[in-house]
């Protein structure tokens, strides 16, 4: 038995395009965010796609809705939650980057936006967004897996990130080097030992 895990990262959002910072501010996704969706849903074209899971921000429920509708599989259950949401960036929500840079320094702004567990002024690390993203994934998402179900993930660049860094038993180190593109589809697909694995890897870790 083998299963597949579908992991999207929403199409291009209004504030992706004018490059501020977004994280809980629920902004749409653009014309190119549309198409992004659109063409991610034909690559998924002939999967079975049996739950979908989202956040509660509309970028996320419109790539997927749009994916869903493309690839034929509208009408499936569909779970919101917020623990899929994307990182808070706290104060810096609403910001441009570059101007943010441009006042604090880009090492600063790097430091905010790539380390793991240093948190942006009023937001969240990678890691807290990581201590919400994983016990959610493993407690209500890996379940459906595990009975044989292909699911669909339609998040956000840091959440999703997170959950990349679980799934490849990457390093903090490690996951800082990966950037997740807009819309475009991550399969993993699993076996049965993999899935154990994984559960494994959980139970060890100080989160289960
Ligand atoms: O602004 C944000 O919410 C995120 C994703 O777009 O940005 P970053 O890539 O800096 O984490």
């Amino acid at each position: 038995m083998s299963v597949k895990l579908f992991l999207i990262r929403h199409g291009q959002s209004q504030w992706n395009l004018e490059n501020r910072f977004t994280g809980w501010k629920d902004i749409d996704i653009t014309e190119k965010g549309r198409e992004e969706a659109k063409e991610a849903g034909i690559e998924l074209r002939g999967e079975r796609i049996d739950i979908a899971f989202t956040s509660t921000l509309i970028r996320a429920q419109h790539t997927l809705d749009i994916v869903l509708q493309e690839c034929g599989a509208a009408g499936i259950p569909v779970i919101q939650d917020k623990a899929l949401n994307e990182r808070s960036y706290g104060d810096l929500e609403g910001l441009n980057k570059a101007d943010t840079a441009a006042k604090y320094g880009d090492e600063q702004v790097h430091i905010w936006r790539r380390s793991f567990d240093v948190r942006p002024p009023g937001g969240e690390s990678l890691k807290d967004t990581y201590d919400r993203t994983i016990p959610y994934f493993i407690h209500t998402i890996f379940p459906h897996l595990e009975a044989a179900e292909n699911v669909l993930i339609v998040a956000h660049g840091n959440s999703l990130r997170a959950l990349v860094m679980f799934l490849d038993n990457l390093s903090p180190d490690e996951i800082l080097q990966r950037e997740l593109a807009t819309g475009v589809p991550l399969e993993y697909i699993m076996d049965r030992h993999m899935l154990e694995s994984l559960r494994l890897r959980y139970g060890k870790t100080s989160l289960a």
